[in-house]
């Protein structure tokens, strides 16, 4: 649905004001889970799955997944008898996965309510990407993960094969807003994905970033060609 002079589009700047990426958020929460599925051709779905077989869950470990939106990303983790937490800054997108049965938690990834050493494993799908201080989340993670606490980061990153990247990259900056300009509530957020992805660490320097943070075992799997990544490590 194209965004009309009553409606202002909400749209965060590539500085990633926090409260103008909440806001952004609200505002897509709504047809978050379908514009998702569509403009990812379906592939999102496999990626959750990734990451979750990634994590290693064994069931009655506590496991945080952090920037989980509407929580669909938690209740992919939630399958493996895990005991999973969504937390999220932006209401909307936590009130819009409302019928999904798992504990949600208000929380800034950059200063979390959970005390040191809490969590058997935590996770971030999609949301890293959004903060605006990467070293502070990471820290945080971190520091709530126990010792050998193990972390994924799934997100989008960088086609290795030149000639797909070359494609991909077409697709990210001209199709995809396009393609949300009819399924997104709000297109203009699309706009800001595209340059968000664009913007974003290589598989390589994330890499960095994690191990930066005092993280080991850095390692990671491309998706998709390299459309998206899943960085593990452990605490
Ligand atoms: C693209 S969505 C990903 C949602 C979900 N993990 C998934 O895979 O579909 C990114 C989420 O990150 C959240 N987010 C961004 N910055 C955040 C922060 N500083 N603290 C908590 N959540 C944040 C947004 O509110 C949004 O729900």
């Amino acid at each position: 649905m194209a965004s009309t002079g009553a409606n202002p589009p909400q749209r965060a700047s590539l500085e990633k004001d926090p409260a103008e990426v909440a806001a952004m958020f609200d505002g897509v929460a709504r047809r978050y889970d379908i514009t998702n599925t569509v403009l990812s051709f379906g592939q999102d779905r496999g990626w959750r799955k990734k990451t979750r077989k990634a994590l290693d869950l064994r069931p009655g470990d506590i496991v945080l997944d952090l920037a989980a939106g509407t929580a669909v990303s938690t209740v992919e983790l939630a399958s493996s008898g895990a005991h999973c937490v969504a937390a999220d800054f932006s209401l909307g997108m936590l009130k819009a996965g409302a019928h999904r049965d798992v504990p949600k938690v208000a929380a800034d990834a950059l200063s979390l309510p959970f005390a040191d050493d809490s969590f058997d494993a935590a996770t971030i799908s999609f949301g890293l990407r959004n903060v605006n201080d990467v070293p502070t989340a990471l820290a945080e993670l971190r520091r709530v993960l126990k010792p050998g606490g193990r972390l994924v980061v799934c997100e989008f990153s960088t086609p290795t094969f030149k000639p797909f990247r070359t494609v991909y990259m077409e697709y990210l900056m001209k199709a995809l807003p396009a393609v949300a300009t009819k399924v997104s509530s709000s297109p203009d957020a699309y706009v800001y994905l595209a340059e968000s992805i664009r913007a974003w660490p290589d598989q390589f320097a994330l890499g960095d970033l994690i191990r930066d943070a005092g993280f080991d075992q850095v390692r990671w799997q491309n998706m998709t060609g390299g459309i998206a990544a899943i960085h593990s490590a452990r605490a």
